[in-house]
């Protein structure tokens, strides 16, 4: 039996031609399956192709899903995301109504770029990081993030692939960027500019902050008296060619703190942050920053529930809300960016002021029926961004106008998001109170 389970998980794996006669008898959920797939078939899909042109967004927000695993496709769990491309996801959401019919709830998300599950860490590279390399030799500050729900992908696009248990290195977006900052470097034009390369790697883990190239020590973050934020005693590693940013990526994943999620056995529980720095004559000339947050679970779907677990999830909830926030008020050039909200917007601090300053943001999605809610939460997380550069819109169109009634409409709608800001804070503070009562 468990033969014939391994080969019709291989035959799904090839693709959903070859599923009828296996997923027809005993599929779960084989309604709602159906109903996916006569959905699917009403879709016109635009897949994202290397030759598409890649524009220049100063914040960029993109999302990719990654294709069912071994595990989920055993247990034939059904795939409730469809990227038709142009920027397009769908999820489709199972419901029931009080009758017990089943339906869908299609919902549908926007972003600058959407990768399906064929998308190649290449592929996504070019349309992410690729374009922030420049900013960093024009004097600028970049940062990548990957966000989303554990197991859903992060560490495979930042890090690269991973072959068994054995991740290499040189395909993930770390070493993709490295390998172009020596590409520019050795342009006529740059190599006359005296730029030196270096690299950092450090992990932030339940609000600390540690060295992953050297042992794992343990670091300070203080601000001198010109608010700049320094991380005391951070290893900055000269780099002469990608093959040594590579060999430091290695070294510091090897020693990243993880533990076990329900949906990954090896789940980073730290946000990981791999820069690379150019100085010219010991001046920073530039600065790009990727990043591999932790996973955005709740504090149920870590394996233990035990006092450090439970902190740990508070934190990476609490620093996940300051970065949103971050974001938020750069997207909307805002005077006061509020990053001593957590160690990771602070230590970030750089990268969310100056004019020359530019973000990625690649949201993970899992595809599976089970995460369904994840996604959608992961989703909503990114979709605020977007939202962001609708709004500046808005209120230009509005100011010009002078269209009174649309302005108190507007102001409606920017109370309502800040209650709901708030509410967010406040489940925040309820999970850190449960986590106190249960210490206690
Ligand atoms: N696009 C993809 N194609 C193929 N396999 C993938 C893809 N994305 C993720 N995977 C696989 O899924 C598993 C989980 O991925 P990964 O460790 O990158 O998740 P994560 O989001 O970093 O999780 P965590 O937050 O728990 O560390 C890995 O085995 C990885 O190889």
């Amino acid at each position: 039996q468990s033969d014939g389970l391994e080969i019709e998980a291989v035959l799904q794996s090839l693709g959903s031609s070859f599923d009828a006669p296996f997923g027809d008898t005993n599929r779960p959920n084989k309604q709602f399956y159906q109903m996916i797939e006569d959905f699917r078939e009403t879709l016109e899909v635009f897949p994202l192709s290397p030759s598409d042109t890649v524009e220049a967004h100063r914040i960029c927000v993109c999302v990719r899903k990654r294709p069912l695993n071994n595990k989920e496709v055993t247990k034939k769990e059904i795939d409730v995301v469809t990227i038709p491309g142009n920027g397009t996801l769908l999820v489709h959401e199972p419901k029931q109504k009080v009758d017990l019919t089943k339906y869908l709830d299609n919902q549908v998300f926007h972003f600058d770029y959407s990768f399906d599950e064929s998308s190649t860490n290449d592929l996504v590279y070019r349309f992410t990081a690729k374009p922030l390399v420049q900013t960093i030799f024009d004097g600028g500050m970049a940062t990548c993030f990957a966000y989303g729900q554990t197991g859903s992908g992060k560490t495979h696009t930042m890090g690269g692939d991973f072959s068994g248990k054995s991740q290499n290195s040189s395909k993930g977006i770390y070493a993709l960027a490295a390998q172009d900052v020596f590409t520019l470097l050795k342009q006529r034009r740059y190599s006359s500019q005296d730029l030196c390369p270096y690299v950092t790697f450090f992990e932030i883990y339940n609000g600390k902050v540690f060295d992953l190239l050297n042992k794992k020590a343990t670091l300070r973050v203080l601000e001198d008296e010109k608010q700049q934020v320094q991380v005391v005693g951070l290893q900055e590693m000269y780099v002469s060619c990608a093959e040594d940013v590579i060999k430091m990526i290695e070294m510091g994943s090897a020693c990243r703190t993880s533990g076990q999620t329900s949906a990954n056995a090896n789940s980073s529980r730290s946000h990981a942050i791999l820069q690379v720095i150019l100085r010219r004559r010991n001046q920073l000339h530039g600065k790009f920053s990727l990043v591999d947050l932790a996973g955005n679970e709740r504090g149920t779907d870590v394996s233990s529930n035990d006092r450090q677990t439970l902190a740990e999830t508070a934190e990476i909830n609490r620093s996940l809300l300051a970065l949103k926030e971050c974001i938020r008020s750069l997207g909307m050039d805002s005077q006061h960016i509020p990053f001593r909200m957590s160690k990771l917007t602070q230590v970030l601090r750089d990268s969310f002021i100056g004019e020359n300053s530019r973000t990625c943001m690649i949201a993970m999605v899992s595809p599976g029926m089970a995460s369904c809610d994840y996604t959608l939460n992961t989703l909503r997380y990114a979709d605020r961004y977007t939202q962001t550069h609708e709004w500046i819109v808005s209120i230009l169109l509005l100011i010009f106008s002078g269209n009174c009634f649309l302005c108190i409409l507007f102001l409606q709608l920017k109370l309502a998001l800040k209650n709901n800001l708030a509410c967010e804070q406040n489940n925040l503070n309820s999970q850190e109170t449960q986590y106190k009562v249960s210490v206690q």
